[in-house]
Order: C-alpha cells, then structure tokens, then sequence
C-alpha cells in the first residue's frame, strides 16, 4: 500500500476482531486503496469512538468499516455522529454464531443506515468500500468491472467442470454434494 492519506477507516470493537477484519483489509489493499485500521469501541471508549466519527470526514476519509462482535452498537453509533458511510460487519464470536451481532448492526432506526455484510463478511464490507469510491474514479471502476470479469470466468469455469463430471457418470467432486 501507498503512503498515501487512508480514505477508508476499518476500526473494530477490539483486537480480538482482526482475524475477520484483516480481510477487509486485504480487499482494500488489493485495489491500491489507502485505509486505516483502529480499534474504537462504543462500550469501552465512549468519548474516542464519538471523535473518531466526527472528525473522520474532515481527516479525508470517504466510507468507514466496522466490525464488532455481541452487543454490536459501534457501527450504529459511528454512523449516528457521521455523514459518511458506514458499513458493519458482524462478527461472530463462541456464542450464537453472530447472529447478536447481525441483528444489532442491521435493526438500526429510519434515517440512520448502516450497510451490513453477511456474519464474518469483511471481505466484501471491503469491496463494497472500493464500490463506493469507484463511483466517482474511473480508473477504480475499470478495476472493480475487471475483478468482476474474473469471478464471472470462474463461475463459468465451475460449470464446465461439473457438467463434464456429470456427462462422465462420476460423482462431481469439490461442489459440497
Ligand atoms: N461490540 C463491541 C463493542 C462496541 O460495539 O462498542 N466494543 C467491543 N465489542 C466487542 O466485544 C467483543 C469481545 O471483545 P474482547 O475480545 O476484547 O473481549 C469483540 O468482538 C468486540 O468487537
């Protein structure tokens, strides 16, 4: 990654979130997209996570990431003090499998959006950001349009393989049947 100003901030509840928010990060670094990565907790540090959304903007950035796991509020809170967008991502954690955290992310009021990702779904709270910045870049829309070329060839690819195991009379392999 550059040493450019980030555009995106990736911040989660605690560190103990990184092994699913580093796919965030991966996704972001894979596009040339500068980002930050913090933790900013709504129940631990009040004070620092309602600076962290206010003055988010100002600091350039352009979307923000937030992971949390069980009692989820960071995304509803930073988007709460904040006009850019954020995007939650449960994370799930030994108990309920993320489900806590996916209904406190995604049940938020009218007129306080937060775009969620499925339950551990960092990755794609990643390209959903390099989306959003590809509205107004066209250089990152040509590589967010070739990126999606290559998961249409891999689809494809899938296909050809399972008919051609099916027209063999075997029992096609790595599809999870
Ligand atoms: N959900 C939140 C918030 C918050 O929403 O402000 N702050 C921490 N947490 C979550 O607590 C879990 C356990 O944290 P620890 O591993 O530090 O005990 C993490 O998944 C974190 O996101």
């Amino acid at each position: 990654m550059s040493n450019q100003a980030p555009v995106v901030g990736i911040v989660m509840g605690s560190d103990s979130d990184w092994p699913v928010m580093r796919e965030a990060a991966e996704a972001l670094r894979e596009f040339d997209v500068p980002f930050e990565a913090d933790v900013v907790s709504a129940h631990r540090m009040p004070h620092e996570m309602i600076s962290y959304g206010e003055e988010a903007a100002g600091r350039g950035l352009k979307a923000v990431i937030a992971g949390a796991g069980g009692a989820a509020h960071l995304p509803g809170m930073l988007a709460s003090v904040t006009t850019l967008p954020v995007i939650g991502v449960p994370v799930p954690l030994k108990y309920l499998d993320g489900m806590d955290s996916l209904l406190s992310i995604v049940q938020m009021p009218a007129g306080v959006p937060v775009a969620t990702v499925a339950v551990g779904a960092a990755r794609n709270a990643g390209l959903l950001a390099v989306r959003m910045l590809a509205a107004h870049d066209p250089e990152l829309s040509r590589r967010m349009a070739k990126f999606q070329g290559e998961l249409r060839d891999q689809a494809h690819a899938k296909g050809e393989r399972l008919r051609r195991e099916v027209a063999e009379g075997g029992r096609p392999t790595g599809f999870g049947l």
